[in-house]
C-alpha cells in the first residue's frame, strides 16, 4: 500500500496506528528507532546472522582463512584463540575488553593477573589487518574474537556452531573485574558453578565448557602445588593418580617451585615474577599430554574420570555426583558433548552484547578508536 512515496506497515497485528516509514530508511534503522515497543526503546539492535554481508560481505571468509592460515604454522592458535574470547565474554560480556592496553596509567585487563598468560593478542591484530585492508573500520574486534574462536573449535576437532555477529567494541577496559571475576584454577566445585551461574550458565553448560581445556597447554605455575605440597601439606593432592602424579611431576620438577613462587597460593596478588613475554618459555603440560590425537572432549572428561585432571579446578568437576554425571555422559557420548558444547559456546559468545548504537568499531584492536 502506498501513499506519496510512503509504505504502509503494520509491525504487530496488536499494535496502531500504522506508522508511515520513507522507503529509503533502512529496515534496522526503522525498526530499530521506530518500531520497538515502549519497553523495548532503548534496546540495542540486535545481531544478525552474516551482520557483514552488506559493509564487509569477505569478512567471515577472511577470518575463517586468515585463522587456518596461522593454524598450519602454528600449533598454539586454536587453544589461545578459544581461551581468549573466555576472558573477553566473561568480563562485561563479548566486547573485545580484554585487547586494549593500559593508557595514561590506567590498568588495562591484560595485565590483570589471571590474564598474565593469555596468548594470541598478535593472531587478532594479524587477522584485523586482513579486515581492514579489505573494508577499513568495518568489522569490530568483538567480531573476529567469537568468529576466530569458533574456527578454532573446529579446528581442533571440535563442533561448529553458527553465531550471529554485529557486536561492537568497548572503549573500556576493566582490569578490576577481571582480577576478581575470573575464575580462579584453585576454585573448587561451589566456586565454580557459583561463578558460571552469575554468568547464566547451569551445572551442565559449566561442565561442557570446560571440555576447552582438551588443548592447549598448562604452565606449571599452576599445578606445582597440587604436585608438591597441596593446601600446605607438603605432599601431593591426594586426589591424583600416582602415576600421573609422577608425569607431571616429570614435566615440572620441584625446582620450579622456587623460580616462581606460588602466585597460585595467593591467586589475585601479581608478585611481578610472571610476565607475558616469558611464559612461553616456561615449562608447561600439554593438555593432551599423552598425545593421544584429536578428541576434542571425550578424552578430557575420560581422563577426569581416572582422576588424571591437571587443574585442580578441572579435577573439581568430578567432586559431587551432579557434576559428576556430566562428566560421565561426555566421556562416553562426543556427540552430546558436541552439541551441548556447541550450545554453551553460542550462549558464551553472545553474553553482554555490545551492539549499535553503543561501542565503537575499532581500528587497531588494542586502542580506543
Ligand atoms: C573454572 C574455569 C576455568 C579456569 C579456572 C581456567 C583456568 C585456566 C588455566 C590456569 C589455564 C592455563 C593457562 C596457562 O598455563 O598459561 C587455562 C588454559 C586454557 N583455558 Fe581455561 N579455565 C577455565 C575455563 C575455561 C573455559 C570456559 C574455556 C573456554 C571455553 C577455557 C579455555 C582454555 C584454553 C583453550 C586453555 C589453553 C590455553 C593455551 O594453551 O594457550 N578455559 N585455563
Ligand atoms: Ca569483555
Amino acid at each position: 500500500e502506498t501513499k506519496k512515496g510512503f509504505r504502509t506497515i503494520t509491525h504487530s497485528p496488536s499494535d496502531s496506528p500504522l506508522i508511515l516509514v520513507a522507503p529509503s530508511m533502512s529496515r534496522s534503522i526503522f525498526f530499530s528507532k521506530i518500531a520497538k515497543k515502549p519497553e523495548e526503546i532503548d534496546d540495542p539492535r540486535p545481531l544478525e546472522y552474516d551482520f557483514y554481508r552488506k559493509s564487509c560481505p569477505q569478512a567471515e571468509k577472511i577470518i575463517r582463512s586468515k585463522v587456518r592460515s596461522l593454524y598450519e604454522v602454528r600449533s598454539d592458535v586454536a587453544p589461545a584463540l578459544l581461551r581468549l574470547v573466555f576472558h573477553d565474554c566473561f568480563i562485561e560480556g563479548c566486547d573485545a575488553s580484554v585487547l586494549l592496553d593500559a593508557v595514561d596509567g590506567i590498568d588495562s585487563e591484560k595485565e590483570s593477573p589471571p590474564n598474565e598468560t593469555l596468548k594470541g593478542f598478535d593472531l587478532i591484530d594479524m587477522i584485523k589487518s586482513e579486515l581492514e585492508e579489505a573494508c577499513p573500520g568495518v568489522v569490530s574486534c568483538a567480531d573476529i574474537l567469537v568468529l576466530g574462536a569458533r574456527e578454532s573449535v573446529v579446528l581442533a576437532g571440535g563442533p561448529f556452531y553458527p553465531l550471529q555477529t554485529g557486536r561492537r567494541d568497548s572503549t573500556l577496559s576493566f582490569s578490576e573485574v577481571a582480577t576478581y571475576e575470573l575464575p580462579n584454577p584453585q576454585n573448587d566445585l561451589p566456586q565454580i558453578v557459583a561463578s558460571f551461574a552469575s554468568r547464566g550458565f547451569n551445572e551442565r553448560e559449566t561442565v561442557s565448557l570446560l571440555g576447552a581445556h582438551s588443548i592447549g597447554t598448562i604452565h606449571c605455575r599452576f599445578i606445582l602445588n597440587r604436585l608438591y605440597n597441596f593446601g600446605g601439606t607438603d605432599e601431593p593432592d591426594p586426589t591424583l593418580d600416582p602415576q600421573f602424579l609422577d608425569l607431571l611431576r616429570s614435566k615440572c620438577n620441584d625446582s620450579h617451585t622456587s623460580l616462581s613462587p606460588s602466585p597460585l597460593l595467593s591467586p589475585s596478588s601479581d608478585d611481578g615474577s610472571t610476565s607475558r613475554s616469558s611464559s612461553s618459555q616456561e615449562p608447561g603440560v600439554e593438555m593432551d599430554y599423552q598425545g593421544r590425537g584429536s578428541g576434542f572432549g571425550s578424552l578430557y572428561y575420560r581422563g577426569l574420570l581416572e582422576s588424571k585432571g591437571i587443574l585442580y579446578v578441572d579435577q573439581q568437576l568430578t567432586a559431587e555426583e551432579k557434576t559428576e554425571a556430566w562428566v560421565r555422559a561426555y566421556a562416553s557420548d562426543d556427540s552430546l558433548f558436541g552439541r551441548d558444547f556447541a550450545r554453551a559456546m553460542m550462549k558464551l559468545s553472545n553474553l553482554g552484547l555490545l551492539t549499535g548504537p553503543m561501542g565503537q568499531v575499532r581500528i587497531s584492536c588494542s586502542k580506543v578508536a
